[in-house]
């Protein structure tokens, strides 16, 4: 740690030698021929794809160019024998070209190799040893892994383990009860997208409106994470939905463990120039400060439930469809200070993990089926064969079953998940020094393999495995939601996502009601990828265009 921050001062002194390097090129465009003449920049000595790096990312290398590492962070460990090649691959060539960075060294130097990103020393195995890593928990721990990503190794020394506790919770709170789950969600969904619709169908009126083209704009992120991220919460906690404050305080939660666990630590130039004081940074400032402060109307709201249950022992005033219901439920009798706190805590995950990664998919999912608009009338088509009709009420809508029905949008999303081009997406530790192939891998060394070397493995998919043929999957066993050796974007292994299930049936309700009510587009026919290293967490940039329908689905 403390070498670490001293190599980021390093760092920090060096930013003005960058900054001065940066100020001369752009100010006299025409010493850049001469820079490349001079120093012969034109082809990688080691990654093909480098020559896309621009002038000033290979000046900034310059000084470390001809040492067996271009980045400072590989003069920090002595390898020991047997260890993995390091293979070193600048940090800005990997933040804008990670998958093929990776790639290209796991063909050049064999399937595992060693890469220091933000400081830090990572080991990337590729497809061979991708399952082996993925599911042998004892050597390979994701665990160990997530909590060394957070900081906070404490979890590890718990007499519960944190994340079996949060898989238990869903796997048992959430999963069984998907029908009763999805009947509540439904009309929340339905509600909040139709009026998305709606507002644009009010502007169309306006005279200035365009009444032709592809649509109006909306600003289909903020929905997401204003309402939509929110509406998550109603599944898992619903005692969130009750106080939009809330709701509020529980998106801030979500996001600031995001910000620790470094999803977005790419996006910023401080952040990934000086990765190290900024995670110390981070974590103090999110884990001390922040969570702690916003937790506290959650954790309060939480506390009070429990409290109550204490004074009367019975559990009639929390639903029965909330997680903190099976929480209480699977503790026997009352409940102790130390209950309490760990009920608390394992909130503050699901908050997380439930939250999270489902508002970014959907983001995903919605954009690419703006641009492949041959696909909306299919899935209206199926729309309209897989509602169901509430007798009580006599209205057509979805259920959990239709939701399964929905094969061809199934089809569809998997497709988006196997090719948005997850890298490094499912983290393990080791838990001691592991041979793997041919080499040994240090105990507590980050360790994870490459998903596009699985998701698109011609072995796996055929000659077409990187083509996205949105009905693959139609009339086969495999959903979205069902993870295997060649498809893991939910992980694999004792510790894979226990909450795919509802995750995929949050997303076929949102696009479902969507199309019901509204033809999409993007405008320019594009979206920008924000940060290629964490596609998953990340979600690209667009601009949705919403046309509603001369006749609704639904
Ligand atoms: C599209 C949305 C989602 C994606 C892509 C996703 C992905 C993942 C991944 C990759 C893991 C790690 C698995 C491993 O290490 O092998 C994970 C873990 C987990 N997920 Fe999800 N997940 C999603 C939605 C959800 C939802 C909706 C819930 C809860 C209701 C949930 C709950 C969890 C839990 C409890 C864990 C284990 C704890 C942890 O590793 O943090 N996830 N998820």
């Amino acid at each position: 740690m403390t070498r670490s921050i001293a190599i980021d001062c390093i760092f920090f002194l060096l930013s003005f030698y960058d900054l001065s390097i940066r100020l001369t090129l752009h100010a006299d465009i025409l010493i850049r021929p001469w820079f490349r003449r001079k120093w012969n920049i034109k082809d990688s000595r080691r990654t093909p794809n480098f020559n896309q790096a621009d002038i000033c990312t290979r000046l900034w290398y310059l000084p470390f160019w001809h040492s067996s590492s271009c980045t400072l962070g590989s003069y920090k460990k002595k390898p020991m024998n047997n260890h993995p090649p390091i293979v070193p691959i600048p940090a800005d060539v990997l933040f804008r070209y990670p998958r093929l960075a990776y790639e290209d060294a796991l063909k050049e130097h064999g399937s595992v190799i060693g890469v220091y990103r933000k400081n830090r020393l990572e080991f990337i195995v590729d497809d061979s040893l991708a399952i082996e890593v993925l599911t042998n928990e004892s050597c390979f721990s994701a665990e160990h892994g997530t909590a060394a990503m957070l900081n906070m190794s404490i979890l590890l020394k718990l007499p519960n383990s944190f994340i079996g506790n949060l898989d238990k919770l869903v796997t048992k709170g959430i999963n069984p009860f998907m029908d009763s789950l999805i009947k509540k969600l439904a009309p929340v969904f339905e509600k909040h997208m139709f009026n998305l619709v709606a507002g644009v169908t009010a502007l169309t009126a306006l005279p200035e409106s365009l009444s032709e083209g592809a649509g109006l704009p909306v600003d289909f992120d903020a929905v997401v994470h204003r309402q939509w991220r929110s509406l998550c919460l109603c599944s898992s906690l619903e005692i969130l939905t009750k106080v939009e404050d809330l709701q509020k305080a529980a998106i801030k939660v979500a996001s600031d463990i995001a910000t620790v666990t470094g999803i977005y630590q790419n996006i910023g130039y401080w952040s990934r120039t000086f990765p190290t004081i900024w995670r110390a940074f981070i974590w103090l400032r999110i884990m001390v400060f922040s969570i702690p402060w916003t937790f506290r109307h959650i954790a309060w709201c939480v506390w009070k439930d429990l409290r109550v249950f204490n004074q009367t022992g019975n559990t009639d005033h929390i639903d029965p469809d909330c997680l903190v219901f099976h929480m209480i439920k699977a503790t026997q009798g009352k409940l102790r200070l130390h209950d309490r706190l760990w009920i608390i805590g394992l909130t503050t995950g699901i908050v997380f993990a439930s939250i999270h990664q489902t508002s970014a998919v959907v983001i995903w999912v919605v954009y690419e089926l703006a641009l492949r608009r041959e696909c909306l009338p299919v899935i209206r088509k199926e729309l309209d064969r897989i509602l169901e009709t509430d007798i009580s009420t006599n209205k057509r809508t979805l259920t959990y079953s239709s939701l399964r029905n929905a094969e061809y949008l199934d089809s569809f999303i998997r497709e988006v998940m196997r090719l948005k081009g997850d890298t490094l997406a499912v983290i393990r530790m080791t838990t001691r020094d592991v041979k793997l192939g041919n080499y040994i891998i240090p105990k507590d060394s980050f360790i994870t393999p490459l998903a596009t070397l699985s998701h698109e493995n011609t072995n796996y998919y055929g000659e077409d495995a990187s083509k996205f043929i949105s009905d693959r999957w139609v009339g086969t066993d495999k959903t979205a939601s069902s993870i295997s050796s060649a498809y893991w974007p939910f992980g694999l292994g004792r510790f894979a996502c226990p909450g795919r299930i509802l995750a995929i049936a949050e997303i076929k309700l949102i696009v479902l009601f969507l199309l019901a009510r509204a033809d999409i587009a993007l405008e320019g026919n594009k979206y920008k990828i924000v940060d290629p290293l964490t596609i998953t967490s990340v979600p690209p940039e667009g601009c949705l265009l919403l046309k509603p329908l001369q006749s609704n689905v639904l």
